[in-house]
Order: C-alpha cells, then structure tokens, then sequence
C-alpha cells in the first residue's frame, strides 16, 4: 500500500509524526533522539523513521521545501498511513530586532500568499492556526524546561527570493515575527482532513540584521526546538487499538 511518494508498508508509521523540511533533519533527529529507530520510507531521498522516544512511538519525515511539497507528504501520511498529528520542526528568517538567531517561536497562525486554502474556502480567507492543545503544551513544556520561546503569527511564502520589496516590512508591522514556506499549509490540511497540527521554527537568519547559521547548523543544531516537539508527541495519548 505504498503512495505516489513513500513506500513505508501498513502500520510503518505512527500516529504522531515530526517534520522538518530538511530529510536530513529527519535523519538527525532519529539519530540523535529517537530508540529502536528504523527508516521507513526514502523515495526521492525525502527520508522517514519511526522509533520510540522515552517509550513512546514517534516518527519523523522530511516533507522538503514549500507549500506543494509538504501538502503531498501531510496528505498521504494522513490518509493512507494513519497519521494524525503533525508537527513541524521548521526554519524561519526573523522579521524584528528582538526576535534572535536560534529563537524558538511557537507558530500561533500563519498568514500567506499561497492560493491553497482559498482553494479549500470558496476563495475565502481562511484562519490557518494551530491545534490549540498542541500549542498549549509546547508552551508548557517550554516552561517547564526553563526555555524561553516566543507565541505568535508567521508568514508562509510560496517564494523563498520575493520580488514584493515592501513584503517584510509591512508583515513586521502587523506583528508578523517571522517568514518561512510550509505552515499556512499545514494548518489548512488539518482543518481539512481533521488531523491535528502544530509547527514550532527556529530563527535560522535574520532579516535585518543579515545573520544566518549555516546549512550544517540547520540540519543538526535544532535540539532545543526538537526536545520541545518530543515533549509535545510524549503528552499525547496514545491511540486505542479501535482507533
Ligand atoms: O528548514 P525548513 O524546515 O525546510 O524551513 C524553511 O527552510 C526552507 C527554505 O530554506 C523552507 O522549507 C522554509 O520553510
Ligand atoms: O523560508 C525561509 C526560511 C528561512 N529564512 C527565510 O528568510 N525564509
């Protein structure tokens, strides 16, 4: 029973799935954080695994770079593989001073000039947020590792190189804190297929101020961002055998 785009077999994943853009990140957050992991799928290189992690079963999968990638692999993960949570470990450029290289932001709703969710409102606009016990609990648990994050609204593009030159400016002052390419997307496919979502992104550089970690540091330096989604998979329950 294999996809267009994952070749995992029945029962491959579990209910609860990380995903950053980078396969690579995948495959770190496996190495470094997960037991008793094993891939499960790796066509196109877009790699996924499932283990445990403090005995809880957890999986991770790349879901590549912008709005169309990611809708395939949150598509078929939901509805052919069981999946139903989400979570996004993402990315992000920041559009403020205060806001940090390496800062975690908890994405409480994504603005964005992707058609997607017009397409599924009747061309309405469509408010893209998060599961709001998922973005609780990050919040918590962020509190209970003394971690200071921030809560707020992000922008996702379909362009990573925007020839808007007013874009950022004008989304930093509507208190837009950050910009990347997938959220948007994601809350809207939960809301379709009633799966549940939420997307927590590290500031990987910085609008203003130029400053940018490099690729290696994006593919391996995320722990703080990953341990936080973890303790999010950890506190949700896990599903009965009658579903
Ligand atoms: O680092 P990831 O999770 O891929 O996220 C960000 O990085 C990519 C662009 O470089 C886009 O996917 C953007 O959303
Ligand atoms: O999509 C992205 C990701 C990181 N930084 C950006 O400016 N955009």
């Amino acid at each position: 029973m294999a996809t267009p785009h994952i070749s995992a077999a029945p029962g491959d994943f579990a209910d609860v799935v990380l995903m950053p853009g980078d396969p690579l990140r995948a495959r770190h957050i496996s190495e470094r954080f997960l037991e008793e992991a094993r891939g499960v799928t790796s066509v196109r290189n877009m790699y996924g695994f499932t283990g445990t992690y403090r005995g809880r079963r957890v999986s991770v999968m790349g879901h590549g770079m912008g709005i169309p990638s990611l809708s395939i692999y949150a598509t078929e993960l939901i509805q052919t593989y069981g999946a139903r949570v989400l979570i996004r470990v993402g990315s992000c450029g920041a559009l403020h001073r205060n806001v940090k290289l390496r800062d975690v932001i908890v994405a409480t709703g994504a603005g964005t000039d992707s058609k997607v969710n017009r397409m599924r409102l009747l061309d309405h606009d469509f408010p893209a947020v998060p599961d709001f016990t998922l973005a609780r609990r990050a919040m918590e648990a962020a509190e209970k590792r003394g971690r200071a994050v921030r809560a707020g609204p992000v922008f996702s593009s379909d362009l990573f190189y925007h020839p808007q030159a007013a874009l950022n400016e004008t989304l930093a002052r509507m208190g837009i804190l950050a910009v990347e390419m997938e959220v948007a997307g994601l809350y809207g496919i939960a809301a379709e297929t009633g799966a549940r979502a939420l997307a927590l992104l590290t500031v990987s550089d910085h609008i203003i101020t130029g400053e940018k970690l490099t690729p290696q540091e994006r593919q391996t330096s995320f722990d703080e961002m990953i341990e936080l989604a973890l303790d999010v998979a950890l506190a949700e329950p896990v599903p009965t055998p009658a579903g």
